[in-house]
């Protein structure tokens, strides 16, 4: 299968404290993919070095065949990107944002459809100021798709939303996984990421201390529930007493 997302031997250093280390990922067209850690891990600055909005100190990046930096503007029309916090002024209509988001596009959803499936179709006439955080994030969602990308950036995917809105948006997506789209989202809830994903990596520390299949994530650790796995991979101490 046709690999989406190649990242070689990534290295990003913060003010030389290192943020994302020695990252290597393989991700493929159609796959949607987990990258898990605790907070400060380098989830974020990974998924930024990928996209080329965060220049890495070394490593290799390639999307859909492209380089993140020298061909930005190629990549800008197939990929879409769901950002953590807001860019946009408050004072702009819901309705505004998506025919500002589709003029720069060469290519676009019909985001009308979108709001419905998201939920959002009665907030168009809406300033953004007059949504709740959850239907702000899945506005963002939206705004991410209408480009009809080929790859989704979810940092953080659903933070903020009530369980229903999360239910929601996991069918959303599972539906956009049908049709082929590959998907790289970052989570911190463990009953998403086995909803969703096909794979997932951990990182801890900016390293990359697994990176397989649900299932390989459990068979390895000595517990029979992803959060359970999850935790004996990323907290050290409790590992670091059971070593003594
Ligand atoms: N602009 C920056 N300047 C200096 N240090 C930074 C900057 N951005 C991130 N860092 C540091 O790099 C490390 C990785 O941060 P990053 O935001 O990538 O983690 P994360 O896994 O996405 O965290 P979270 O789950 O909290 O969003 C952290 O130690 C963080 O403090």
């Amino acid at each position: 299968m046709e690999t989406t997302i190649h990242v070689e031997q990534l290295n990003k250093s913060y003010n030389e404290i290192p943020a994302v280390c020695n990252l290597n990922l393989q991700i493929k067209r159609g796959e949607v993919f987990g990258l898990l850690g605790a907070n400060g891990a380098g989830k974020s600055t990974a998924i930024e070095c990928i996209l080329g909005t965060k220049t890495a100190d070394s490593g290799r990046i390639s999307v859909l065949g492209l380089n993140p930096k020298s061909h930005r503007k190629q990549l800008f029309e197939r990929v879409g990107v769901q950002f953590q916090s807001t860019n946009y002024p408050d004072k702009i209509r819901v309705g505004e944002l998506c025919e500002e988001t589709m003029s720069l596009y060469k290519t676009f959803n019909d985001y009308h459809g979108l709001l419905e499936q998201f939920g959002l179709a009665d907030k168009e006439k809406a300033f953004i100021s007059e949504l709740s955080g959850g239907q702000k994030q899945r506005l963002f969602i939206v705004v991410a798709l209408i480009s009809n990308p080929e790859v989704v950036f979810l940092d953080e995917l659903t933070t903020g939303l009530d369980p229903k809105a999360r239910r929601d948006v996991w069918r959303c997506l599972d539906k956009l996984k049908s049709d082929g789209l590959t998907i790289l989202l970052s989570s911190h809830f463990m009953d998403e990421v086995e909803v969703l994903c096909d794979r997932i990596g951990i990182l801890k520390r900016g390293e990359l201390i697994f990176c397989g299949t649900i299932q390989e994530a459990i068979n390895t650790s000595p517990y029979e529930k992803l959060e359970d796995a999850y935790l004996w991979f990323t907290d050290e101490e409790e590992n670091e007493d059971e070593g003594l």
